[in-house]
């Protein structure tokens, strides 16, 4: 009766109430092409009405792989679909029915309605997404298994059988052996089990933990945790944990860990990223550096996107309003998150409230969006000038190609003050350095800005490599500047124009392209509020491979080139066109190190193969590094430098 009486007034007066919360109206999906630490990766769930036997409902995950057969020739994006022939790689098994497996009835035997289930779980078992988390999770899993082990139970048909009693909830108590890429612990069930994996957030290698099984895939199985029977006491330290929702919420993985101990799993994946995924001889991939910390480890996301569902008004209750719980596709109610910026959590609690007043307003769910922003006052005239700052600034960046430390950067004004905007299509203005940014709230943009500075004067010196910059503010480029100091940038996926803007003042000229007509345009514009010459710093809006045609004037050897595609990488056609056209130094920065380590690994390949330029040179992997843009959360930013040897 109250839920009908609700729904009616809902009904009757739609328009009204939704003016009366137009910020919480402008919210929408978020389109980020970031790792997302609070909306885990799209998993179908557990169908209660399906049978024991068919419950693998994760898609074909990787298993354990030579790295011989990951070499591809069609392309990064291609290998995963068409794989070489017998390779155990998960997209390697071409689209065939089910398994046969020795353990079940003969499908004669089948009814159609188990027949139509089967078909159906084959199916979703074929969606792998190449290099997802989930991939990556499964690969590992695969990995600590062993080959000779996988492929015993392929061979039995045994690898989507799960091997518990109990397929719903069995209760086991494990070991954690390792953690993997994505931060869960892996464990292998305990005798009499076959060997099987257990995927296990929160938990540490070396702990004794119980924990519920609940939702399986090939050759592993997902599992709540329970209880930390025995701790690792090293690793483990609850008193650092900060946030009232951890080991719920699956946005953080690492709270529980010191900082030094979260950069050193960091480095870690790195490594395993590219002895896994670029199939490069371990002699040409450097030693990885030690991870860049962030300089803010609590409140330095800029942005957050708690949703919620639609709200049932049978039940005339209202969903939760927050992030996903781990590893399901669940809302668990936030009112708070110690990770992001205090306006933004400032704001989020009167937004909520507003939300939760007009709640039978939503007819869908919503994910809102909450980005920190410097207030819009007007920026003085004349600030900043890169003619003017120029001569300065060269001075601190020649001192810090000598020096590991961070150079003095140039503070922000005292009265700078940050806000939270609650509409995606609001402009917000962020500091790097001495140069400003504006975009839109719901576009792309680094969402830890205490660490933009390190990382782009990290790529501004790995282009310069201990070269002084020529001097920009000439309006001619030098007709030979000294040996082969780069004098022009190409910045591929530039989005607002990040590293373009902020590595301006060392180029001639610099061009920028992004497939996002809104970046682009805001790109255009932090140019021009940055004081850059528009014959100096151009955008194109533009599929990232586009942007060679469009730089036929820029000297080869003296041009370096950026790379910071989305989570899926860069493609053949980029990487083909970047071969033909041979940049004397690439920078590729990754939110998605495996991606990375694959596309590396083809780029180098690629370039022995054809030879770059009339002299047939060779992209070498010079360096590798993760930047730490996601403190407490298992993600890390990759940073790899290629040169032409
Ligand atoms: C990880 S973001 C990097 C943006 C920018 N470099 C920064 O740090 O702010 C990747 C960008 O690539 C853009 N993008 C995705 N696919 C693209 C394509 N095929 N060509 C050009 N840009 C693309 C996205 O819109 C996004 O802005």
């Amino acid at each position: 009766m109250l839920a009908r009486s609700l729904r009616r007034a809902h009904l009757l007066s739609l328009p009204a109430r939704r003016r009366a919360c137009p910020a919480a109206m402008a919210a929408v999906r978020s389109s980020s092409t970031e790792p997302v630490p609070d909306r885990p990766e799209k998993r179908p769930r557990l169908d209660s009405a399906e049978p024991a036997m068919h419950i693998a409902v994760e898609p074909s995950p990787p298993l354990p792989v030579d790295s011989a057969a990951v070499e591809v020739d069609s392309g990064p994006a291609d290998y995963a679909r068409n794989p070489p022939p017998n390779s155990l790689h998960p997209a390697a098994e071409p689209a065939q029915p089910e398994p046969q497996q020795t353990n079940r009835q003969p499908s004669t035997a089948l009814s159609k309605r188990a027949k139509r289930r089967r078909v159906r779980s084959s199916k979703r078992r074929l969606q792998a997404e190449p290099f997802t988390g989930e991939w990556i999770v499964a690969y590992e899993a695969g990995k600590l298994l062993g080959k000779d082990v996988v492929e015993q139970a392929v061979a039995e048909s045994r690898d989507w059988d799960p091997p518990f009693e109990d397929v719903r909830s069995c209760v086991l108590e494990l070991t954690v052996s390792r953690l993997s890429s994505t931060g869960d612990s892996l464990s292998v069930a305990p005798a009499p089990h076959r060997p099987w994996v257990i995927i296990t957030p929160h938990a540490m290698p070396g702990e004794k933990i119980r924990v519920r099984v609940h939702q399986h895939a090939r050759m592993y199985s997902y599992a709540d945790l329970l209880e930390v029977i025995e701790p690792n006491p090293e690793w483990r330290d609850m008193s650092r944990v900060k946030c009232k929702y951890f080991g719920k919420c699956g946005g953080c993985q690492f709270q529980m860990l010191s900082y030094e101990k979260q950069l050193e799993l960091k480095r870690e994946v790195v490594v395993r990223a590219y002895e896994s995924f670029s199939n490069l001889p371990s002699s040409a991939v450097p030693k990885v550096s030690p991870t860049i910390g962030s300089p803010l480890q609590y409140n330095y996301r800029t942005k957050l996107t708690p949703h919620f569902e639609a709200p049932k008004y049978s039940q005339g209750t209202v969903p939760p309003i927050g992030f996903n719980i781990v590893k399901t596709r669940k809302v668990m109610d936030i009112e708070e998150c110690p990770i992001a910026t205090e306006p933004i959590n400032a704001a989020y609690k009167p937004l909520r409230e507003q939300i939760i007043d007009n709640i039978y307003t939503y007819k869908k769910g919503v994910s809102l969006c909450l980005r920190d922003s410097l207030e819009l006052t007007p920026l003085p005239s004349g600030s900043p000038s890169p003619a003017r700052r120029l001569s300065p600034m060269l001075v601190p960046l020649v001192a810090q190609q000598r020096s590991p430390s961070p150079p003095p950067f140039p503070t922000a004004p005292p009265n700078e003050k940050h806000i939270c905007t609650t509409d995606h299509k609001a402009t917000v203005r962020e500091r790097v350095g001495d140069k400003i940014f504006e975009f839109g709230a719901g576009s792309f943009f680094q969402n830890n800005n205490s660490i933009l500075v390190p990382l782009t004067s990290y790529v501004r010196s790995a282009i310069f490599n201990g070269q002084a910059p020529i001097a920009t503010n000439a309006s001619a480029a030098p007709p030979s500047p000294p040996r082969r100091v780069p004098t022009h940038l190409i910045d591929a996926y530039c989005g607002s124009g990040l590293f373009a803007i902020t590595l301006a003042q060392r180029f001639y000229k610099v061009a920028g392209i992004e497939i996002a007509a809104e970046s682009i345009a805001a790109a255009t514009r932090n140019a021009e509020l940055n004081h850059l010459r528009p014959e100096q710093c151009t955008f194109l809006e533009g599929d990232a491979a586009d942007v060679f045609r469009t730089v036929a004037d820029f000297p080869r050897e003296r041009t370096a080139l950026i790379i910071d595609p989305p989570r899926k990488g860069t493609d053949d056609k980029f990487i083909s066109q970047m071969i033909a056209f041979g940049c004397e130094t690439v920078v590729y920065v990754s939110c998605n190190v495996h991606t990375q380590a694959r596309d590396v690994g083809m780029i180098i390949r690629k370039s022995e193969q054809n030879g770059v330029g009339p002299d047939k040179r060779k992209y070498v992997l010079e360096s590798v590094r993760g930047f730490d843009l996601f403190p407490q959360t298992a993600h890390v930013e990759s940073v790899a430098v290629l040169r032409l040897a």
